[in-house]
């Protein structure tokens, strides 16, 4: 039963489940209703998780309305997830970890779509570790957001014990311990970049501060939402209470494009592809790093001895992959951006194998590589598992690495000018170059 079920009733009172810890109750005034809500959180144990007291006294005028203006306004829990189960019981609950908070932004796009599923099934985090997940959606796609909840309900996955829907960011990302941002505007026809940056840059900034405000001190977040480095930077901006370190911004598609595409040259499987990195911008400055990736342990250009098909087609082919599948699709990568959102998140929770690396979009600060500071960039990283990283030292560089990673350098650069208005840092100056597009603009 949701608040929304319970002040239909313009007079309710509504009691299910203790808990011997309650949290403390926040007071909301509106001027035809006094509500108590004990929220969710603190839940320290997922055993005793999903209680909510509710009083409600109002005069409400029209209890449809309250409904859908109760619903809207707080992050609630959605439907079979508000029952409480006695987990002690169940015998092949015993030994599972502690709750995982997760939040996912742009929860009822495509993207989320797919990733939702990958993560209730546990292929992310595991067999025994339950996982709650809290989904920020809009005035726009609320509905919307009640269908993915709906879905996830009759899926059925044993280790989805929360799922909460809302659209205040303040409410959604209470306590969470992942924060993954895929909600953006896509770029429509005639916009400017510029024009992506600053609505888009809104909306990492706001996110940035509520994220500051309640998230876990050591949030993990993944920003997918395009251009995504740059609106990564914007939210650590307004997120200083929070590690620099713990903001990514995907590029993990662009590795596994690439992984791909050597393998298709050099006819093996993918898995045999390793140390790739994409370095700089999820754009098309981008550079796939052929120089120190290796396939079955052979550095890549002792296998693939067509060097001008490397510098040239490889590496154009990886930076506009995006682009030619929406021309393909209508519409952009979905699929495999959720696939690459479950790697990326895997490889910050498993130790990286011996002697190989992944590619993440990473604040620069202290980077070893003279790549510029305070930008985020997609640079080599390994990870004990324990959801931090630490870059790659041993790479080589060459004179054409060089020469494309201050492209994609300057790129960054000139994005960053482009939004000091929103990471606090002046007055903005736009001087884009005129090429720098998105993986999908072609
Ligand atoms: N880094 C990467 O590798 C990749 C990044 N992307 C990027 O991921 C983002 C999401 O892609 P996808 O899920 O396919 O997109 P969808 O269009 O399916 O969903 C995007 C969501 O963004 C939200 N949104 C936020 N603000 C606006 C706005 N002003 N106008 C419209 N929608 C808005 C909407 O949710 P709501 O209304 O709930 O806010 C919408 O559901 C895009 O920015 C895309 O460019 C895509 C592929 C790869
Ligand atoms: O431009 C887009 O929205 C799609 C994108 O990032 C990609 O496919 O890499």
């Amino acid at each position: 039963m949701s608040v929304a079920d319970l002040t239909t009733s313009p007079v309710a009172s509504t009691y299910t489940k203790t808990s011997s810890r309650l949290p403390s109750p926040q007071l909301s005034l509106s001027s035809t209703r006094l509500s108590v809500h004990f929220s969710r959180s603190p839940r320290p144990n997922p055993r005793a998780q999903n209680f909510k007291i509710t009083c409600s006294v109002n005069q409400a005028p029209s209890p449809v309305a309250v409904q859908t203006e109760e619903a809207k306004n707080k992050s609630e829990c959605f439907g079979v997830f508000c029952q409480t189960y006695d987990l002690k019981a169940e015998e092949e609950t015993k030994s599972w970890k502690k709750l995982i908070n997760v939040a996912v932004s742009g929860a009822a796009g495509m993207i989320s779509n797919h990733l939702l599923f990958k993560l209730a099934s546990g292929e992310v985090f595991g067999p025994d570790q339950p996982i709650a997940l809290k989904l920020l959606g809009s005035e726009r796609s609320f509905q919307a957001l009640e269908g993915v909840a709906m879905e996830l309900e009759d899926s059925l996955y044993p280790l989805l014990r929360e799922v909460s829907i809302g659209i205040n960011p303040y409410e959604v990302f209470e306590d969470v311990e992942w924060a993954l941002l895929i909600g953006a505007k896509p770029r429509g026809p005639g916009m400017e970049r510029a024009g992506l940056l600053d609505i888009n840059g809104q909306i990492f900034a706001e996110q940035g501060k509520a994220l500051n405000a309640v998230a876990s001190r050591n949030v993990k977040v993944i920003v997918v939402g395009n251009p995504c480095n740059t609106n990564a930077l914007i939210c650590l901006k307004n997120a200083p209470n929070i590690p620099a370190k713990n903001f990514h911004a995907l590029t993990r598609l662009d590795e596994n494009r690439a992984k791909c595409q050597l393998a298709l040259k050099a006819g093996v499987f993918y898995d045999k592809v390793s140390n790739m990195t994409i370095w700089g911008n999820h754009s098309t400055t981008q550079v796939p790093d052929f120089l120190n990736a290796r396939i079955n342990g052979v550095p890549v250009k002792e296998v693939i001895k067509d060097h001008k098909w490397l510098e040239e087609e490889f590496t154009e082919k990886v930076q506009k992959r995006g682009g030619v599948l929406i021309q393909k699709w209508g519409r952009s990568s979905a699929a495999s951006t959720a696939v690459s959102i479950a790697d990326a998140m895997k490889s910050l929770v498993t130790p990286t194998p011996e002697g190989d690396w992944f590619s993440s979009g990473v604040y620069t600060n202290g980077n070893p590589y003279g790549i510029a500071q305070d930008i985020v960039f997609s640079m080599p990283c390994r990870s004990k598992g324990d959801g931090d990283y630490e870059l790659v030292k041993d790479v080589t560089f060459d004179e054409y690495l060089l020469k494309r990673i201050a492209k994609s350098e300057a790129e960054l650069l000139a994005e960053k000018r482009c939004v000091a208005h929103l990471t606090g840092e002046g007055v903005a100056f736009c001087d884009l170059p005129e090429d720098t597009m998105l993986p999908g603009e072609m």
